[in-house]
Parts: C-alpha cells; structure tokens; sequence
C-alpha cells in the first residue's frame, strides 16, 4: 500500500498519547480494538479535523474536549506540534471570520484544553500555528460557565467558529453529544447570524462593538425603566421605612458580585438552563454531584 494511503487510519494511533504522554484511556483494556475502530470510524466520519491540546487540567469526566476525543471527534496534538488550521485560543490575535472558511475546510479548527484559572502554565510559544484567533462575544452555555460571555468550553469554542464560518450544521452535530450542546446555538443565534454575515476579522470587531454598545444601551434603559417602576410601586413615600433602598443596593451588589468588568454582559433569555433538570445527561449529573463537593471550579 503506497505511503499516506492509510493515513486517516494510522492517525488514531498517533493520537492515542495527550500532549502531557499520557495514554489516552479509550485505547487501553477492554475492548481495545471495538473502541479504537468505532474512534476510527468516526474521525473520518467529521467533515472536517478537529485537534486539541490536552494539558489534562480539567476532570475528564467534566472536559469536553476529552469527550470529543472519546467520541472519536477529535484528535490530541503533542506539545511542540503545530497545527495549519485555525486555532481557537485565549492567545490569538484576530477574531475568527467568515474569511477563514477555506481554512477551516482544508485544515480543520483547533483549541487548547487547559484550566481557564491556569493559562499561565500553557506554553503557548510551544503550540499554535499561524492562525491563532480569539472568538468573539458570545455566552457560554455549558453547566460550568452557563451565562458567562467569553468563556466557552473546547467544544463551543470549536462550534462557535464553525458556525461562523458558516457550517452551524457542523457546530450542531459536535454539539449534540452534549445535553446541553444546542442551547449553545439557541442562545447565541443572533449573535451567529450577525458575524455569520461578516467577511474579515474587522468586520466582525465592528458587529461585535456595535452589539456590545446595543446590549449596554438597553441595560441602562431597563434601569431607567425599573427606577420610574420604583417610584410607582413605593407607595406613599411619607410612609417610608428605613429599609426602602435596600432592594436598588442588592441590585447593585448582584451585579458586580463574581465578576470582572469583563463579564458584565450577562445575556438573560429563556431558555432551559442549569437549573432544569433535563439539561443534564447522565454523565453531566454526575459531574454535578461531585461538582457539589469541589471548591471552586467554575474556572475548568
Ligand atoms: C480554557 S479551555 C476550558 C475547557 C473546558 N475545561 C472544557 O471542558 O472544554 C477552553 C478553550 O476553548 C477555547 N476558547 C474558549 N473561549 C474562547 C474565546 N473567547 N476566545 C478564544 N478561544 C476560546 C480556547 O482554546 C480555550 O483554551
């Protein structure tokens, strides 16, 4: 057989270490070669590659990217490996566009599957390639960081600038071996639209800036809104207690509590959330009674 011929089926092999050298547990065992076949299958079944990599950071059983990878999805890159398709990262430079679409084709999408409270151990000199990109706004809707903008998970990273680009069938199919994967999509749908219609990076900086200015506009309208509301709901104000201002105070407090300036552009829509019982498969349940008993990592 001439060289390369069987490229895609030797590749799972190549990937069967993370980029730290551990083996990768799908290959170990118990039906080692069902698993490593299925994994096969489905590697070549994506349309397009799909790379990590793994700094083994987080809990396996709550990191995307390690399920992508146990699905077959997604393959671990070694530390020193570049990659020559877009690499979604914290350390890109440009936004993902709708220009980058040949790339994402020919060469497929990339991210980088750390702890988001430990990005200054990631050697990022040491991995990356030449088309290293931020994603722009959108709202997380993993368990973890649900509502939180920027701070995406490795499979939402991967859909976000999939669907930018213009495959949101591709961004759902990734996603839905997630629960909650297509609340991704539903949240943010306006925003994919808006970038989706996009050409370069500048463009999408400028719908994003004209977004962020919108979403702001309508916070201080609400707030306007809701003190002209006060003045109604108060009553008579020579009755007032003591504790009148209390409620305005709390307000204020949730606002700020928990986040940097950053994070302030919570987006609040209805749709079913973490507090719903089926937004949670089996798996997520279970990371959610051990998440019970962890300190903090809403950082994973
Ligand atoms: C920090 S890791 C956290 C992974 C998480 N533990 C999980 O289960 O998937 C998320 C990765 O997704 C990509 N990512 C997420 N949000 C991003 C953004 N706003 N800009 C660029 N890359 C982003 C980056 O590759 C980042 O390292």
């Amino acid at each position: 057989m001439g060289k390369g011929k069987n490229k895609e089926r030797d590749e799972p092999k190549r990937g069967n270490k993370t980029s730290n050298g551990h083996h990768n547990r799908t290959h170990h065992g118990k039906g080692r070669q069902e698993t490593k076949y299925s994994s096969v299958l489905r590697q070549t079944k994506f349309p397009t590659k799909l790379a990590m990599w793994d700094f083994d950071h987080c809990d396996p059983k709550r990191c995307s990217g390690k399920k992508l990878e146990r699905l077959g999805l997604i393959k671990s890159l070694r530390i020193g490996q570049k990659f020559q398709g877009i690499i979604v990262t914290p350390n890109g430079k440009g936004v993902v566009c709708p220009d980058d679409k040949e790339i994402v084709e020919q060469f497929g999408v990339a991210v980088v599957e750390c702890s988001w409270a430990r990005l200054e151990e990631v050697p990022f000199g040491k991995i990356g390639g030449k088309y290293e990109r931020l994603l722009p706004y959108f709202v997380a809707a993993n368990p973890v960081n649900y509502g939180r903008p920027m701070k995406l998970n490795c499979v939402e990273a991967v859909a976000a600038c999939l669907a930018i680009v213009g495959h949101q069938d591709w961004a759902l199919e990734l996603l839905e071996n997630f629960s909650w994967g297509p609340t991704f999509l539903d949240i943010n749908k306006e925003l994919l639209e808006m970038y989706a219609e996009c050409t370069d990076s500048q463009s999408v900086l400028d719908a994003e800036k004209a977004f962020l200015e919108m979403i702001d506009k309508e916070r201080e309208e609400r707030k306007k809104l809701k003190g002209e509301v006060d003045v109604w709901a108060m009553g008579n104000p020579n009755q007032k207690h003591n504790d009148s201002d209390s409620e305005d105070e709390e307000d204020e407090e949730s606002e700020e509590e928990g986040y940097n300036s950053e994070e302030k552009n919570i987006l609040v829509i209805d749709v079913p959330g973490p507090e719903d019982d089926e937004y949670y498969d089996d798996e997520d349940v279970e990371e959610e009674n051990e998440e019970e008993h962890s300190l903090d990592e809403s950082d994973e």
